[in-house]
């Protein structure tokens, strides 16, 4: 397969299952983890970073092999063991459960696969090659870490902020899209990279808006 349909997933709170518990599954993990999954690892082993969350009580570890039945209740899975054999068994039943099921070895039995993924706060850049060449996908996450660096963080906030009061207070659909389009359009960016930018309070928002909104 060729062509995949680019989703964001809400997986806070939700049961992820993980099959195999070394340094895929480890990475897999972390990213679950980021989005406040709950995590259940099945495996005999797992490696000392796993250990260290499972103490920190983080992820739950079923310390065993797995067995046919142990995605009951999954609203993802993940198959990251080292035995091809075993990874093919947990996609059967998520399969047949009707659950999505990434296989660490092969993007072709997998439902979905893993991108790799630039974060800055609430902006979140994915990148996949189609299972052609994950480390592909590594490298060009390197190269869009150095485009999008940590002041995109403050400026998807800034922008956030900023459009929950517009939408707050400004009813006319149209004048909402004006004014967010000039949010935009100001030299937020270039203020944050330069040490200039400060946060707004309220009332320099309201003011703001109520500037802009005299001028449509
Ligand atoms: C992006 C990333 C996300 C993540 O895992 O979080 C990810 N692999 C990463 C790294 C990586 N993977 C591999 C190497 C060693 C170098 C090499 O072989 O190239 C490295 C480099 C490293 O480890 O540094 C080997 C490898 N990977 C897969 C196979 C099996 C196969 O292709 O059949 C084999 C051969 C195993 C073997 O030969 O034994 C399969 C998959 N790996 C995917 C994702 C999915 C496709 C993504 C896409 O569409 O591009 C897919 C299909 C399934 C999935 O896992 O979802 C993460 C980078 C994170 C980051 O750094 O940003
Ligand atoms: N998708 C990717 O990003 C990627 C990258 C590199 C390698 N791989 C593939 O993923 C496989 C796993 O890589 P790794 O480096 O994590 O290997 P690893 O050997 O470090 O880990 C394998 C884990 O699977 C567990 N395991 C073995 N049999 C099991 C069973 N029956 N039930 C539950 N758990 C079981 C082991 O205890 C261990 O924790 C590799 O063999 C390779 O084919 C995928």
């Amino acid at each position: 397969m060729d062509r995949y349909t680019p989703l964001f997933v809400n997986t806070a709170g939700k049961t992820c299952c993980v099959i195999g518990g070394g340094r895929v599954a480890e990475r897999k993990i972390k990213g679950l983890l980021h989005a406040e999954a709950h995590i259940k690892v099945f495996s005999p082993e797992i490696t000392a970073e796993l250990k260290q969350l499972h103490d920190d009580s983080r992820i739950e570890w079923i310390a065993r092999s797995y067995r046919n039945g142990d995605l009951r209740g999954a609203f993802l899975v993940y198959a990251a063991t080292d035995h091809v054999e075993v990874n093919s068994s947990v996609v059967q039943e998520a399969n047949e459960a009707g659950i999505l099921v990434n296989d660490a070895m092969s993007s072709e039995r997998s439902a979905f696969i893993t991108p790799s993924v630039v974060r800055r706060g609430r902006l979140s850049i994915a990148i996949s090659t189609a299972g052609a060449g994950p480390a592909a996908a590594a490298e060009i996450r390197s190269t869009l870490e150095q485009q999008f660096g940590e002041e995109y963080e403050t400026y998807i906030e800034f922008l956030h902020q900023m459009r929950t009061e517009v939408k707050a207070r400004v009813s006319s659909p149209g004048h909402r899209r004006v004014l967010l389009r000039q949010l935009t359009e100001m030299n937020v960016l270039e203020d944050i990279r330069t040490g200039q930018f400060r946060w707004w309070t309220e009332e320099e928002i309201g003011n703001w808006i109520s500037r802009n909104q005299e001028e449509l």
